[in-house]
């Protein structure tokens, strides 16, 4: 799914309008109603009176329909009308006039200087103050009125985005705090990063009806990574095919007092359905990884404690590095030995990155395609730092292009910058899934993806896909606090089944 700016919003928008073609009034009317039929549903309360805080532009229209259609639905609605300038949109004029009259609907204009308006308790407080239009901070009397309503102990929902949020740049101002945020057509960038996090909420997008052909010709490099592109990645396994077949993946991972995130990796491995799966591991770990985890191989470092020698490359179809590593100087060194001597892309994943941050000249080196998976810290230690996450991740775009390389960087939304320029959020996973070694799984996942024969694109975007699924299939059993990273592999079966039945309904 497409991620577009506010601009190319509006430029959907008046396609539509001209080529289905369809008045703006009623285009209003269409995505004011999918609004309503959703509120309806996730507030069936008709009891709870709902107020609706309406600015001047076309969102505050949607705010008006709303309350018409809620009105007609059995609610009790008040609109707010803030008085913000007396440059009303066409459209909001009309359905202001549309409004039934006679106090059916209680209607109390707001303008600056006015005490802030008291709501009872179990009030649900409808922003359509401001949406995709903001061009400016909001500040003074209505960024105090924001904060006002953000203070109630009451439910708040924002229309389409929440006001002072900007689609698609870092918010300064005062935003509403929405407690759900109900997105027309495609999400905005804003809703996939941590910084928006209190403001946006829980998030729904919902299709308006804009016109396809204008979303199919939309420029963008930001896509939201959905079912219905993840389960396109996904190959059938041949009934003939044997070990041999699936790919041998290579894990270099580990050390003494670090092997939980070299098992846990394998795990992920084994679980993605890679053929064989080979540890290298110093001499100390033999047993643990013998003991542990039996449809492993090893292979034995010459050093006891610590990764020092590269071992023969050729038998492998990927190689992934870095959970548990260490950072010690022979460790480093065998490192270098191995970017140099690997002609694969490689799964690069903590102390891998760790080293490579202190010894810059190790990115230029990697093979071309290789997949780098930091969280955000190894991310700036990387990269440097930013000052927020739209920055953080236009930098994330322009390193992978600079390396050609693939960054994975982790996070509610994980964001994969691909070689090429674009980009995908990942629209799996939980809150349970931040805990201890569920990054070893996925860079597991990714190597066993990629030994199997994806490219490094396809293991990269169905790794991420599949391990956040299969985070969320684990919450049948378990829940947000109890789930560990090692029930994430176990869960991989259920996140496949899925995805495959996904597949045939698409
Ligand atoms: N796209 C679609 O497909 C559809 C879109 N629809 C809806 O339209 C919405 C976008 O509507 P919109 O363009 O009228 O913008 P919106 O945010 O309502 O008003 C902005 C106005 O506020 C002002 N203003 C801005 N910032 C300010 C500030 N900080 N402080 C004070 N004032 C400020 C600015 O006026 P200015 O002062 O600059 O003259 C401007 O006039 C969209 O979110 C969706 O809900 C659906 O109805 C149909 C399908
Ligand atoms: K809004």
């Amino acid at each position: 799914m497409k991620i577009c700016s506010a601009a190319q919003i509006r430029e959907l928008d008046a396609y539509t309008i001209n080529h289905e073609p369809i008045s703006s009034l009623e285009l209003m009317e269409r995505a004011a109603a999918c609004f309503t039929r959703w509120l309806i549903q996730a507030y069936p309360d008709q009891q709870r009176p709902v107020h609706i805080f309406c600015g001047i532009g076309n969102n505050a229209g949607d705010g008006l329909v709303a309350a018409r259609l809620l009105h007609h639905s059995g609610y009790d609605v008040r609109v707010h009308t803030c008085r913000i300038s007396p440059n009303r949109s066409e459209d909001f004029e009309a359905n202001l006039k549309r409004l039934p009259g006679h106090g059916a609907i209680g209607a109390s204009p707001i303008a600056e200087g006015d005490p802030m308006p008291e709501l009872p308790e179990e009030a649900l407080v409808i922003d359509a103050l401001f949406g995709s239009g903001l061009n400016r901070p909001v500040k003074g009397y209505w960024g105090d009125l924001l904060q006002h309503l953000n203070g109630l102990n009451v439910n708040r929902v924002a229309i389409d985005i929440p006001s002072g949020v900007y689609a698609d740049q870092s918010t300064t101002g005062v935003a509403f705090h929405a407690h759900r945020t109900f997105a027309f057509e495609l999400p905005k960038l804003a809703f996939l990063f941590p910084e928006n996090a209190e403001r946006v909420g829980q998030w729904t997008v919902r299709s308006i009806g804009l016109h396809p052909e204008a979303i199919a010709q939309a420029e963008t490099s930001n896509y939201y990574l959905t079912e219905e592109t993840a389960c396109t990645l996904l190959r059938p396994r041949a009934k003939f095919s044997h070990k041999g077949t699936h790919g041998h993946a290579l894990l270099i991972m580990g050390s003494y007092g670090k092997m939980g995130a070299a098992l846990l990796a394998a795990r992920g491995a084994l679980r993605s359905g890679a053929g064989l799966v080979s540890l290298h591991v110093p001499k100390i770990s033999y047993n643990i990884v013998q003991t542990a985890l039996p449809e492993a191989m090893v292979s034995l470092d010459g050093h006891e404690l610590q990764f020092t020698e590269v071992p023969q490359l050729d038998a492998y179809q990927a190689i992934g590095i870095g959970c548990g590593l260490g950072q010690g100087t022979l460790t480093q060194k065998a490192l270098s030995q191995l970017i140099a001597l690997a002609d694969q892309p490689l799964v690069l994943d903590a102390d891998a990155l760790n080293i490579i941050s202190t010894q810059p000249d190790l990115l230029k080196a990697l093979p071309s395609q290789s997949i780098l998976t930091p969280h955000p810290k190894e991310f700036e230690r990387l990269f440097g730092p930013t000052p927020n996450h739209f920055k953080r991740h236009e930098l994330q775009i322009r390193k992978a292009r600079e390396h050609g390389v693939i960054i994975v960087l982790k996070g509610a939304h994980t964001s994969i910058a691909l070689p090429n320029g674009r980009s995908y959020f990942n629209s799996t996973g939980n809150a349970g899934m931040a805990t201890g070694g569920s990054g070893d799984v996925l860079a597991g996942i990714i190597t066993g993806l990629l030994a199997q024969g994806y490219t490094p694109e396809a293991a990269a975007l169905l790794g991420v896909f599949l391990h956040g699924l299969a985070g969320d299939c684990a919450l049948q059993r378990e829940s947000e606090e109890s789930l560990i990273a090692g029930d994430i592999p176990d869960a991989l079966g259920l996140a496949y089944q899925q995805l495959r039945k996904a597949g045939n309904r698409h």
